[in-house]
């Protein structure tokens, strides 16, 4: 090779690579409202989950078509995507999962609590081991569960019969002894039970969501006892709970094994299926077991009690909805018996009214957050690696265009004959349960546990206002909290 001829290469090469460069750079982030310095648009955001996943709404449509689909934020430094229509959310988490299906770090959580062992919170092999077993599991001991869940609407139709004004203390005991009965075989008989006592106190650890923490990491060497060191203590707190959660139902079902008494569940029927030479005790493949069982509880209990209190506060603010559904049940079932799992087909309007209260009230307005491993382009805008990338579900199950009036409460929206229903289904099924290798894994499992309940209650009850002291109906507030990720009544 001539010297020339190295010149000339060695030109192209360096032009190529620059150009390469500056484009990178040079192509734009997606747009966004303006950040003040240093800190950038952490004043602009409302405190509470729902309350941002309005404001994004709010921006979206202050800013026009230019945010419809997608929207950068800053928050020192760190960027962040939100992505606010069903289109863009399904081109980036789920075309392309692989590099979207990670957790941003969560130093609370993770580093101070200890939750490395939690599904919804972790990335990597770690992760996909715990989920999968969970998928499976689910997949193929379908039956199983959906006995627990029938027998458990029985129960709670007997307790509602027994103290209606107790009902909500009565739905969540349901969904949590079905859930430990799903999982570690164990049946609930009173309240003061040992193990429903462990995920209740699961569900109560301290949770005051965004901590400072999660924003400058460094603060998790910060003293305990230094003034504002509160939040060492409530990971302290939460530590602690979350091992007894995640040790003591396993070990118990792993000493019924043992000794020949365990019923059948998540735990026993996985564990009896390791090969012979794996100890239950202290193998790898115990401990997946074991971990996905106990992550599951509180994403399962918050989701499927907070879409219960908006069914039934949906059934008393429009008596004409719990009127239609309960005239569809009676020509299904007759005047004697109750529904069950197979009359699911029979009965569409009561899966319009569950659709519609996942899209009315979704339970986690911004999905959870996801993060990019990779850096990316969309629509011409650079995302860059390690951004959060949250869905904005509630903007998405807003959509006037899909939902028209989507602040009423409208369960024919769903109907098949409607026009437009299979694109509004559509985009709740790639909505609410989130999206590429991190949607909800229990997703069946929480539909069926809506649709036993809610057919149940409807076969034997009339959901009407609660009276005040002057005897008037009181109409319910709805008014939802942001507890988590979740949002309750
Ligand atoms: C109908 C009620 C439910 C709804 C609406 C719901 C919704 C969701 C959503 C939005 C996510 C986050 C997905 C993402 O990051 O993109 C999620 C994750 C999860 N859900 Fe559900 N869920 C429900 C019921 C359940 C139940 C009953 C279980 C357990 C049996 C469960 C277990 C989980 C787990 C383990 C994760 C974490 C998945 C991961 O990070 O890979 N969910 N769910």
């Amino acid at each position: 090779m001539t010297p020339h001829l190295v010149y000339v290469l060695v030109t192209v090469a360096t032009f190529l690579v620059l150009r390469y460069f500056l484009r990178r750079h040079a192509r734009r982030l997606p747009p966004g409202p303006n950040g003040r310095f240093l800190v950038g648009n952490l004043p602009d955001l409302p405190k509470g989950e729902a309350k941002m996943a309005e404001t994004y709404v709010k921006w979206r449509d202050d800013y026009g078509t230019r945010l419809r689909s997608i929207m950068h934020l800053e928050v020192f430094g760190k960027h962040m995507i939100v992505l606010n229509s069903a289109q863009a959310a399904r081109d980036l988490m789920d075309k392309r999962a692989p590099i979207y299906s990670h957790r941003p770090r969560m130093p609370m959580l993770i580093e101070l609590v200890g939750n490395s062992w939690v599904v919804s919170v972790i990335s990597g092999e770690p992760h996909r081991e715990r989920r999968s077993i969970a998928q499976r599991y689910f997949l193929a001991q379908f039956k199983d569960w959906q006995r627990v869940q029938l027998e458990s609407s029985r129960t709670l139709l007997q307790n509602l019969f027994d103290d209606p004004d107790n009902w909500a203390a009565f739905l969540r005991l349901a969904v949590a002894s079905s859930f430990l009965q799903i999982c570690y075989g164990h049946k609930v008989t009173d309240t003061n039970d040992v193990l429903l006592k462990i995920v209740q106190d699961a569900l109560e650890v301290p949770r005051n969501y965004p901590y400072l923490v999660d924003v400058f990491p460094i603060l998790k060497y910060y003293p305990s006892w230094l003034p504002g060191g509160k939040f060492k203590k409530d990971a302290a707190e939460a530590r602690v709970i979350n091992q007894r959660l995640r040790h003591v139902p396993f070990n118990m079902v792993r000493d019924q094994m043992a000794a020949g008494t365990a019923s059948s569940s998540f735990i026993s029927t996985l564990l009896s299926q390791l090969p012979p030479d794996e100890d239950p005790g202290t193998s790898h493949q115990a401990g997946v077991i074991r971990d996905s069982a106990a992550a599951m509880y509180g994403a399962a209990m918050d989701s499927t009690v907070s879409l219960m209190y908006t069914l039934l506060g949906a059934m008393v603010l429009q008596p004409d909805i719990q009127r239609q559904a309960q005239s569809e049940l009676d020509s299904v079932l007759g005047q004697d018996r109750l529904p069950t799992f197979d009359d699911r087909p029979s009965l569409p309007f009561i899966d319009c009214i569950i659709l519609e209260a996942l899209r009315w009230n979704i339970v986690t307005p911004l999905g959870f957050p996801h993060m990019v491993i990779e850096e990316d382009e969309y629509l011409g805008y650079r995302i860059p690696k390690g951004s959060t990338v949250v869905g904005n579900a509630w903007a998405i199950l807003r959509d006037p265009v899909v939902f028209s009036n989507p602040e009423k409460f409208d369960p024919w929206r769903f109907l098949p004959t409607r026009e437009g229903s299979a694109t509004a289904r559509e985009v709740i099924d790639s909505t609410v349960y989130g999206w590429g290798r991190r949607a909800c894994p229990g997703r069946h499992v929480g539909y069926s546990a809506l649709f036993i309940m809610i057919s149940s209650i409807l076969t034997c009850f009339n959901i009407e206002k609660a009276l005040d002291d002057a005897g008037n109906g009181v109409v319910p507030s709805l008014k939802y909290i942001s507890k988590s990720f979740v949002r309750y009544c």
